[in-house]
């Protein structure tokens, strides 16, 4: 890892830092190695991963999907250079904001440009695979949504996998931000009126949501 790089955060999979890239500011993710498997096997699953999340990350900015600009790979040492987002949380923003807990009309705002930007993913067949109020950011300069880490993402054009992609989002929204079920729904519908082929996705959520709730009763 370059000298000046400071670690931001240690995950499980990987390790965040912040670098000087040329005037700006960078993110370099690191995904390290799992002891338990076969070192060849690990070195070639690990370079699949950061090459597949690069290329979602990189096919969603290219249709339109503000996510951060992708600097550069290096699958020799699982690294992904990209850019520094400045700008908040919407986790944070949702929690402890007073501007957004108590109004309405900037929920809405809030809700139009993550529909919108969920609608773009799916329309080129991007599941993000990690959906959640922590993935998603305001950017300071221009208030434009982003959507960050592409870690699980994969490609599909399967309704399901869509689906499920919003269930995870959704059980992330009630499950942190309490009374957040009509936010929720607005960002549905705003997903719908910004996708055509919506329409069988959403009726596949209702299936998932179905699933999901039969299975926590049997657990
Ligand atoms: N491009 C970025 N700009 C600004 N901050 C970022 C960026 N990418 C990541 N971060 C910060 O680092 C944190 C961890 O990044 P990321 O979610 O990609 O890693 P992760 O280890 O996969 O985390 P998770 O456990 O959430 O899956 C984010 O929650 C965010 O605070």
């Amino acid at each position: 890892m370059i000298e000046s790089a400071i670690l931001i955060k240690q995950g499980a999979e990987a390790r965040i830092y912040t670098a000087p890239f040329l005037t700006r500011t960078a993110i370099i993710k690191e995904r390290f190695s799992k002891t338990y498997r076969h070192p060849t096997l690990d070195k070639k699953l690990t370079a699949r991963r950061v090459t597949q999340e690069a290329r979602c990350l990189f096919k969603c900015r290219k249709s339109g999907v503000d996510t951060p600009v992708l600097y550069f790979v290096n699958t020799e040492n699982s690294t992904i250079c990209m850019e520094f987002i400045q700008g908040m949380i919407i986790k944070d923003l949702l929690i402890s904001d007073n501007e957004y807990i108590q109004n309405k009309e900037k929920q809405d705002e809030l809700a139009e440009k993550i529909g919108i930007a969920l609608a773009k993913v799916h329309a080129v067949d991007v599941i993000h695979g990690d959906l959640t109020t922590s993935n998603l950011m305001l950017r300071e300069s221009n208030q434009s949504l982003v959507i960050i880490d592409f870690g699980l993402s994969y490609v599909s054009s399967l309704p399901e996998d869509k689906a499920v992609d919003l269930y995870v989002l959704e059980k992330a929204f009630l499950s942190t931000h309490p009374n957040s079920e009509e936010m929720f729904a607005n960002i549905l519908e705003y997903y719908q009126k910004n996708y055509k082929a919506s329409q069988g996705i959403l009726s596949k959520l209702a299936e998932v949501r179905l699933r999901g709730r039969k299975r926590s009763m049997v657990g």
